[in-house]
């Protein structure tokens, strides 16, 4: 018994020794990426004398391309605790519980991200993330920000702007891109959280200032198997917020955002409906194709905002922006600019053509955004509402019967297609939606886009509506890994025999 406890004891004793060690190896490795230091996370990338974090991926464990690194000549390997590097490696290994989270701890050493001293904002939510960043970009600009947006369709400030192939950059890179930001002049930065971006410790390192939720709907199950996983992934930009954030801005009339305004008290809740309490309370004075008049309450003062945007999800979108604007210091005067806000590339943006033809182009790829932005339509003033539609492939597969069904409730023509199929077969990824399209009063199949734009604007009578949905702003469409040249806007002028304005 009391060999047995000194044995213990002797066990722990080397276990705290081991810890102490890689506590200071870390602390070594952090000292030294601060003074330029470089990290990998792709083996092919490593240079000699660099480090490389093993991270578990999603689809591979970095773990085994440690051997490749080594042979590039990383002098730091940073893995997951009971790492055993070959034998006769030179190299120093820093064991850590999460290599994901130790990325964004070193690139914030490496680009000294806390020491900008900018104000962060994070977006989350399934829908509006984009259309509440641009909002947010133009009111805080006309209050004396200079902004730095990084999303869905381009990451940009004052003078420069780039295209972007995800909605949140990987971990390192995002440092960087804030780094050239703070280098620009940029004072805030206002960014697009997806819950990959959450659930893979990208945004690992940066301190955000502010969280707007905007909605939980169903999408990416893919990738989080169960909605409450998918919501828990999104929690985190909230929960994990530092001490000193100024504010959480939560859209209360969604069930998740009532759940996850209960973890945070202190939070900025809004929505339209008086039933859920909102602290930001919006009054839809009327919603038409002229665009929102809409009165909103808060902290004991009122003010009324005339946007020309269109739809009542919008102006649940205008009250997430107000929220956050107003979080970081924008009097409610000074939110009025939203008056001069047009709309978003790619988001119920109007194709204007000769023939006089009522088309929008919509970035709606889910469920719950095809029946906003139909259900939109729907009540305006058209005879009949055609809707192009498709879902992307190697994504939520459980979505698609669910979108055909949004479709199928608003659309008077439902023209199902392909959006970008990516690695799936397109035949297969329509036959996933068919099943939502029974009972449809028309419905056109075409798997090609074009093809199918072009069935649609031949069915349009004068007063109908169209509304291709899907991509949006997007220039490409993906198939088998490679993205070809293809934008709805530029497919409908074609279409029309007219050269493309705008
Ligand atoms: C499926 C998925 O989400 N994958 C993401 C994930 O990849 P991963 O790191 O797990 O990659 P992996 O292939 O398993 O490799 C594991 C590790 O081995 C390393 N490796 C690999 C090969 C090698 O030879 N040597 C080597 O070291 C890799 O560099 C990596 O570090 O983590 C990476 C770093 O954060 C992401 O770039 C990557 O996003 C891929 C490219 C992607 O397409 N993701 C999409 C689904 C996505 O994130 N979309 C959202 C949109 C959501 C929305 O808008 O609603 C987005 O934010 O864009
Ligand atoms: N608040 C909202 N609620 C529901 N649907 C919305 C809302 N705002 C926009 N939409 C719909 O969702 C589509 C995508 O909007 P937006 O690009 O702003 O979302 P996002 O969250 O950035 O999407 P992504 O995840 O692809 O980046 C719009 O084209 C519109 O159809
Ligand atoms: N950020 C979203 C974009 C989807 C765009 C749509 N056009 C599609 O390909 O499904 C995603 O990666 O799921
Ligand atoms: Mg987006």
């Amino acid at each position: 018994m009391e060999e047995r406890r000194a044995g213990g004891f002797l066990v722990d004793a080397r276990r705290r020794a081991e810890l102490k060690y890689m506590k200071d190896m870390w602390t070594k490795l952090v000292r030294a990426v601060a003074k330029g230091l470089m990290v990998r996370s792709d083996s092919r990338q490593v240079k000699p004398g660099e480090a490389f974090v093993a991270v578990p991926g999603v689809g591979v464990d970095g773990a085994q391309y440690i051997p490749a690194a080594l042979e590039q000549g990383a002098e730091w390997i940073v893995a997951v605790p009971g790492t055993v590097l070959p034998e006769g490696a030179q190299a120093t290994l820093v064991e850590h519980e999460n290599p994901r989270a130790a990325l964004g701890s070193l690139a914030a050493a490496y680009f000294k991200t806390a020491e900008h001293g900018m104000h962060m904002v994070g977006v989350t939510g399934t829908n509006g993330k984009t259309t509440i960043t641009y909002m947010l970009e133009h009111v805080l600009s006309a209050n004396s920000h200079r902004v730095g947006v990084i999303g869905t369709v381009n990451c940009r400030w004052p003078g420069f702007s780039v295209d972007s192939s995800m909605t949140t950059p990987d971990c390192w890179k995002l440092h960087e891109i804030i780094a050239n930001m703070a280098e620009a002049g940029v004072d805030t930065v206002v960014m697009e959280v997806s819950s990959h971006a959450l659930d893979q410790d990208r945004v690992a390192g940066i301190a955000f200032d502010v969280a707007v939720l905007t909605n939980v709907t169903q999408d990416h199950l893919d990738y989080h198997k169960t909605m409450d996983a998918y919501f828990e992934a999104k929690a985190r930009l909230f929960t994990e917020l530092p001490r000193q954030a100024k504010a959480c801005v939560i859209n209360v009339d969604d069930s998740y955002g009532r759940r996850l305004a209960e973890r945070c008290p202190e939070s900025v809740t809004y929505g339209l409906e008086a039933a859920h309490q909102p602290s930001m309370m919006g009054q839809m004075q009327s919603c038409t194709s002229c665009g929102i008049h809409l009165r909103v309450e808060h902290g004991g003062q009122s003010w009324e905002i005339d946007s020309p945007l269109i739809g009542l999800y919008n102006a649940a979108n205008l009250l997430a922006a107000q929220g956050a604007a107003l979080a970081l210091g924008v009097k409610p005067r000074g939110l009025k600019t939203l008056e001069d806000f047009h709309g978003v590339p790619g988001r119920l943006q109007r194709v204007p053509n000769e023939k006089g033809l009522h088309v929008f182009v919509d970035y709606a790829h889910t469920p719950d955004a095809l029946e906003n932005v139909l259900s939109c339509v729907r009540d305006l003033d058209f005879a009949r509402v055609l809707a192009v539609f498709g879902c992307g492939g190697n994504r939520d597969r459980a979505k698609r019967p669910l979108m055909g069904e949004a479709v199928c409730r608003y659309a008077d023509v439902a023209v199902l297609t392909s959006d970008n199929p990516r690695f799936e077969d397109p035949e297969a990824i329509m036959a996933d939606a068919r099943p939502g399209l029974t009972g449809c009063v028309q419905v056109i199949e075409k798997v090609d886009r074009r093809e199918a734009i072009a069935a649609a604007l031949g069915a349009m009578l004068p007063d109908d509506v169209l509304v291709i949905a899907g991509k949006g702003h997007e220039n490409y469409q993906e198939v088998k890994g490679e993205r070809h040249h293809f934008n709805d806007f530029e497919v409908v002028k074609e279409i029309l025999g007219e050269a493309v304005t705008c």
